[in-house]
């Protein structure tokens, strides 16, 4: 991957400190086409993760609302999910502490130019590029013997301790939502996954969304669907700013108390054969407030194929995606180049 034209020491955080005007790099788009911050509230179902698990009738209607929500908005709202308010205020605040450090001791955690994972801004790999006005702490999480520890935040002194447990906590939760998400469909709860296999990867990414000066003109991140199977949406317990195209159209994602935002990535769109929709998003800026939110990524292993579940294809529903391989690697070097993995796959 050829980076970077700009170095990561200079992030957006320090930008922002001292900036009226907006530099050039970041403005999205020309004032006759101003970004709306302030877009209608989208009503996001509300899914019991613990009413799911249980065989009684209450888990077939939560299914059929799984259903119904994932294959229209693509995401849910996760609550009963076994993390108590107080730990999930423990890993926004381990990202809030660790981005309140001094410039040289986040340097420590800095990426190296060819690398996504550590501290830094958005990647540069092209001269036009236009870039989103947020830094950010990118690190694999699991399979735990590839994690780049050096990278790992060392203070706050418990920036570890709380990301391992988030990461055992959400490996539950995730197998949990890809047998509900499969029960839902009448398929086999193992199905999806089957697909994914042991060894799945984790990545955990803190979004720190500085206050900007032209909220108007600047995307915190550009529209985007997640390349990942499944991501779990820990957003701000203040700060709104994740917004959702529907039907051409975009809404304000609501900020549910201690509810995780669940998202269909890419990949589940293709296992699902496009029953279920990998929604694109964005994040707005605003000019008063800092705002974070952490994505976690779950997705197969690379070396793993995805496809299609097969009793999902019928000859009403024909097979709509190829299969694939390393669909994260294709999907990285596409987003560099402004092009999307998910139109490549389809048949
Ligand atoms: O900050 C947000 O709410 C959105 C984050 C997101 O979409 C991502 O990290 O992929
Ligand atoms: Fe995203």
């Amino acid at each position: 991957m050829a980076e970077t034209l700009q170095s990561v020491s200079n992030p957006v955080q320090e930008l922002a400190l001292d900036c009226e005007t907006l530099p050039e790099r970041y403005i999205y788009k020309r004032s006759d086409e101003a970004i709306d911050v302030d877009y209608p509230t989208i009503d996001i179902p509300v899914i019991d993760i613990n009413s799911l698990k249980s065989s009684s009738l209450s888990a077939e209607k939560e299914l059929e609302k799984l259903r119904a929500s994932l294959s229209s908005c693509g995401c849910f709202q996760a609550i009963n999910h076994g993390m108590t308010s107080s730990f999930l205020d423990q890993v926004r605040s381990i990202g809030r502490d660790f981005f309140q450090l001094p410039m040289k001791e986040k340097l420590n955690c800095v990426r190296a130019a060819e690398d996504m994972e550590g501290y830094g801004n958005d990647p540069v790999f092209s001269e036009h590029q236009v870039l989103d006005w947020t830094d950010r702490v990118y690190l694999l999480t699991s399979p735990a013997d590839q994690r780049k520890l050096h990278l790992w935040p060392q203070n706050p002194e418990n920036f570890r301790e709380i990301l391992e447990e988030y990461t055992e906590r959400l490996k539950f939760l995730n197998e949990a939502v890809l047998k509900a998400l499969s029960s839902s469909l009448n398929l086999k709860e193992s199905c999806f996954l089957d697909q994914y296999g042991e060894n799945a990867n984790m990545v955990a990414r803190f979004n720190y969304y500085p206050p900007c000066p032209r909220p108007d003109l600047t995307l915190g991140l550009k529209p985007h669907a997640d390349g990942s199977a499944i991501t779990y949406l820990l957003q701000d317990k203040e700060v709104e700013g994740l917004q959702i195209l529907k039907n051409d159209q975009w809404f304000t994602v609501p900020i549910v108390p201690d509810a995780l935002l669940v998202n269909v990535g890419d990949q589940v769109e293709i296992m699902s054969n496009g029953i279920f929709k990998s929604p694109v998003h964005r994040a707005v800026t605003n000019a008063e407030r800092v705002r974070l939110s952490v994505a976690v990524f779950c997705f197969p292993d690379s070396g793993r194929e995805i496809e299609p579940a097969a009793e999902l294809i019928t000859e009403t529903r024909p097979v709509l995606y190829k299969k694939m391989k390393d669909y994260l690697g294709a999907y990285f070097e596409n987003y560099h180049h402004g092009k999307s993995t998910i139109e490549a796959a389809k048949i």
